[in-house]
């Protein structure tokens, strides 16, 4: 793997091969629950680095798709979803979405288009106010509205804060992604790229293995399951004969939630692991063993030791 300081990358000397100067920077991508930031950064970085999942509140931690575009390397910072706070964890989620906010170049701000700016999103607009950086309109889900609908909506988002651009996107069929990733190659500084180029997403293995049993967990248990259940990565040990074994722990807050994940005769968990090692493998290059235990830990949305692990900071009040 290249890094950094390898003077063979071009990138490194602040000029690309073609003498074009390199740009680099980091796109906050900020949005109500459902608006398809998942979606959009998975379709934008080429792979998998957050959870999609028809279940809303899927993303906790901020996590983040490194793409390259042009000369351009985009780092994104995926937000969780900026609702209204009613636990202690759900108030950190929000604080640590506006801090990713204060700390990119540029703001993305995901609307779905078939809701419009009700709830959420003019919770969202308010608060975007306080926010000085340089801010874009992306309407996803173009697919499900007509284009009068989208150009009124444009226009209502428009007047309460001044964006520097409106983007019509389909996150799913990939309508519109094109524009705005030239776009943003070209706003974003000029600069040294800040990662290696063949690096995707700088979320440690054990938390990317971690997320995505969990988006497997959703994925078969959907309707079942609160959000509140949680992955760990507790041992990876990669072994001699090229293989990993890797033993991942699912806490539910109740014993019928484990019930649940367990399934009639060990079903649901044994698909869950099949989906889960199967990716794993696809990802890792590599054969994975893979080892699901269920695990019910009480009230952990108000344990600090599970705020620390996934980077969150835990709130005073
Ligand atoms: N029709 C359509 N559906 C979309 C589009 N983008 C996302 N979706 C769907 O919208 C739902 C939510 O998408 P996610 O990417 O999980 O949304 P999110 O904003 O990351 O959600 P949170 O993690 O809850 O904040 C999923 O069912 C997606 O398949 C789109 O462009 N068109």
């Amino acid at each position: 793997m290249e890094t950094m300081s390898d003077t063979e990358n071009p990138s490194v000397e602040g000029a690309a091969v073609d003498d074009k100067p390199t740009h680099s920077g980091f796109v906050a991508l900020i949005g109500p629950t459902n608006a398809g930031k998942s979606t959009l950064l998975n379709r934008l970085v080429g792979a998998k680095v957050s959870i999609v999942s028809h279940k809303v509140q899927t993303t906790r931690a901020i996590v983040r798709g490194i793409a390259i575009h042009d000369n351009a390397q985009i780092v994104f910072m995926d937000t969780p979803g900026i609702f209204k706070p009613r636990r202690r964890l759900d108030r950190a989620m929000v604080t640590s979405a506006w801090g990713g906010a204060k700390d990119a170049d540029l703001i993305l701000l995901l609307i779905d288009s078939e809701r419009g700016l009700r709830g959420d999103a003019e919770a969202i607009l308010e608060g975007l106010k306080d926010v000085h950086q340089p801010k874009i309109l992306v309407l996803n889900k173009i697919d499900r509205v007509r284009h009068e609908d989208l150009l009124k909506l444009a226009a209502k988002a428009n007047e309460a804060i001044a964006f520097e651009q409106t983007f019509m996107v389909s996150a799913t069929t990939g309508s519109g992604c094109d524009d705005l990733m030239d776009f943003l190659a070209k706003r974003l500084p000029e600069g040294p790229w800040y990662y290696p180029e063949d690096q995707i997403s700088d979320l440690p293995m054990r938390q990317l293995a971690a997320e995505i049993t969990r988006e497997k967990l959703f994925l078969r248990l959907h309707q079942e399951l609160p959000y509140s259940s949680h992955v760990e990565t507790e041992k990876w040990e990669e072994r001699k004969d090229g293989s990993v074994r890797i033993e991942q722990v699912i806490y539910v807050e109740r014993d019928s939630q484990k019930k649940i994940v367990l399934g009639k005769g060990g079903d649901a968990i044994k698909s869950i692991s099949t989906a889960s090692r199967k990716e794993l493998s696809e990802i890792l290059e590599q054969p994975v063993h893979l080892f699901l235990f269920v695990k019910v830990r009480e009230n952990w949305g108000d344990d600090p030791e599970r705020f620390r692990e996934m980077g969150l900071e835990f709130p005073r009040n």
